[in-house]
């Protein structure tokens, strides 16, 4: 049985199909890049995935069950552009992620249980390299900075499966390839399952381990929205196949580019 499981999910709001017959395995520890056209319905897979958006068809399972109808501490979802809360601090604001984990219906945490956490937190910022900046505000941090916190806040509470929507997509090139290194460790030392979404190949490549293109392959020019997006492409990375992986990839990569 394989550790993600989605089977014939469809997707519509209203009269718009926006993802229509998706049928995926996904292994655990498997790092997947989600790359397609704007608006094809990426971030809404990845909300399903979340469990914040339900599929109109279809199920999503994970490790044999079905995915609840929220989020838990199972998935930490990161958003490309950063929403944390203003008025607490680095170490509160990565302390807020356990929280609302830890303790649902109160939403904080007390004594002896907010010291255990407070451990947790240090030892999370530490991972991302945040330790010195622990008791500054959001807005006194930099933009790679503020994805680190992003990261630190997703991670803290131990999530099995990691949702990453252009996560560095406003970061400038030196500060994404930090990124990208602090990314891959997690990844690997804490066996996470990822889905990344980027509207860059080249990050996709460098980072994933498989690659989906979303794609409509059905096409009503009087009724745009009568049909969704599926995945089109589902083919495995390896270090030396970014080439050949890029010429396959030639119309997507045009239409990607385009629309990025
Ligand atoms: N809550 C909603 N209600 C109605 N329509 C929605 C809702 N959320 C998304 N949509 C529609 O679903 C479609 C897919 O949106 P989505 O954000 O998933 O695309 P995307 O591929 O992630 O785009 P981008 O690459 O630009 O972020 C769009 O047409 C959008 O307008």
């Amino acid at each position: 049985m394989s550790y993600i499981q989605i089977k014939n999910i469809w997707k519509s709001y209203g009269d718009n199909v926006v993802l229509e017959r998706l049928n995926k395995n996904v292994e655990q520890g498997e790092f997947v890049t989600l790359v397609g056209a704007s608006g094809c319905g990426k971030t809404t897979f990845l909300k399903m995935l979340l469990g914040v958006e339900i599929p109109s068809k279809g199920s999503i399972k994970l490790e044999g069950q079905p995915l609840k109808a929220e989020p838990d501490g199972e998935r930490g979802i990161v958003f490309q552009r950063y929403s944390v809360f203003p008025h607490l601090t680095v170490r509160e604001n990565v302390l807020v992620g356990l929280e609302l984990q830890q303790s649902r219906w109160l939403g904080r945490l007390f004594g002896g249980a907010k010291a255990k956490a407070l451990l947790q937190v240090d030892a999370m910022l530490d991972r991302v390299g945040l330790t010195p900046a622990a008791q500054r505000y959001p807005h006194e941090l930099s933009g790679g900075m503020q994805q680190r916190l992003a990261l630190a806040q997703a991670l803290v509470a131990k999530p099995k499966v990691l949702l990453l929507d252009e996560p560095f997509g406003a970061l400038d090139p030196g500060i994404r390839a930090d990124m990208h290194t602090l990314v891959r460790e997690l990844w690997q030392q804490e066996n996470l399952t990822v889905f990344m979404i980027t509207h860059d190949l080249s990050e996709a490549f460098a980072l994933g381990s498989r690659l989906w293109v979303f794609d409509k392959v059905r096409h009503d020019p009087q009724a745009p929205n009568a049909y969704g997006a599926s995945i089109t492409y589902d083919l495995p990375i390896h270090k030396d196949n970014h080439a050949d992986l890029a010429q396959q990839l030639d119309p997507e990569l045009t239409t990607v580019r385009k629309l990025a």
